[in-house]
């Protein structure tokens, strides 16, 4: 039965990874706003205190915490410390991610697993946290950010696209392992969206041109324009929220339309 409120995340709580700043950030708080609790971890205090100044600035009490979400034994203790201190977690977000912009036959395996760590291990372990608690309630929200290289590849980003990749079977792989005990795992996969890891693609040229990778972007983009952390609340909301129980093991491209265009003709 449709309700007003079935995108309410009122009584809730919500874990976002790697949410100081950037596409973390704006999830949590339209999370926030749609009523939920706050929680965030970031890889150093420095970045928790800036997040949680952020967050302050909004007018949302947000808990930040200290934890390396490649670190498995931190991970069970942040999570069980979130539990005792905040309450049982809800909804997950894996956002903390890397990217190394690297040619593959230049690039050393250990760089090759750190993104992977980071960018694939990590949510699988923070995922491993949660559910035995979301199974036992009866319920659970989690939300892979996923990538446009979950489906398409290109020069200098092998590790991400593998791991991206990897995490978009991961997502479907949660979905039929636990979707029986009203676990719903979706993946968001964000098209090119303005924040730090993408600010090398957007530098001005020393003339004061564009990047050729920014015009490129906005060439490939039927919306013509770069995504913004914001353009991912909705979406963010509605797989976290009751109006998506059953949507499970999707991927969800918010890209303004990547996916779908072939390209100008030249
Ligand atoms: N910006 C884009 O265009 C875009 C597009 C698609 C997907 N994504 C993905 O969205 C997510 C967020 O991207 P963003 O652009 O906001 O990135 P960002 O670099 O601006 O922010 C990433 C956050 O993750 C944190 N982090 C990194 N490693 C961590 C670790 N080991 N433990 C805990 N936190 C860690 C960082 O400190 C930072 O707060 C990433 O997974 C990224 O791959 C980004
Ligand atoms: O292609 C790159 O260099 C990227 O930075 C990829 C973007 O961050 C993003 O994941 C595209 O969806």
């Amino acid at each position: 039965m449709y309700s007003k409120n079935m995108f309410s995340l009122e009584g809730k709580t919500a874990l976002v990874t790697g949410a100081s700043y950037g596409i973390g950030f704006a999830i949590a708080c339209a999370f926030a706003a749609a009523g939920a609790k706050i929680v965030f971890n970031d890889i150093n205090r420095e970045l928790v205190e800036k997040g949680l100044a952020s967050y302050r600035e909004k007018g949302i009490t947000a808990c930040g915490y200290v934890c390396d979400v490649t670190d498995e034994d931190a991970v069970n203790s942040f999570v069980k410390r979130v539990e005792a201190e905040v309450g049982e977690i809800d909804i997950l977000v894996n956002n903390a991610g890397i990217i190394k912009r690297i040619p593959m036959t230049e690039m050393t395996a250990e760089d090759f697993r750190k993104v992977v760590d980071v960018d694939l291990n990590a949510p699988f372990i923070v995922s491993k946290a949660v559910i035995p608690g979301m199974i036992r309630r009866g319920h659970g929200k989690i939300i892979n950010i996923c990538s446009m290289m979950s489906e398409l590849g290109r020069e200098t980003v092998s590790a991400y696209a593998a791991a991206k990749g990897g995490l978009k079977m991961l997502t479907r792989n949660i979905c039929s392992e636990y979707g029986e005990y009203n676990i719903q795992c979706n993946g968001i996969g964000p098209g090119y969206i303005a924040t730090p890891q993408t600010a090398p693609l957007r530098e001005k040229q020393p003339d004061g041109s564009r990047h050729p990778f920014d015009q490129f972007i906005i060439s490939k983009t039927p919306a013509a324009r770069w995504g913004s952390p914001e353009d991912l609340m909705g979406p963010a909301v509605f797989l976290a929220s009751e109006a998506s129980d059953f949507v499970n093991g999707h991927i969800l491209y918010v890209d303004g339309g990547i996916l779908a265009y072939i390209g100008k003709q030249p």
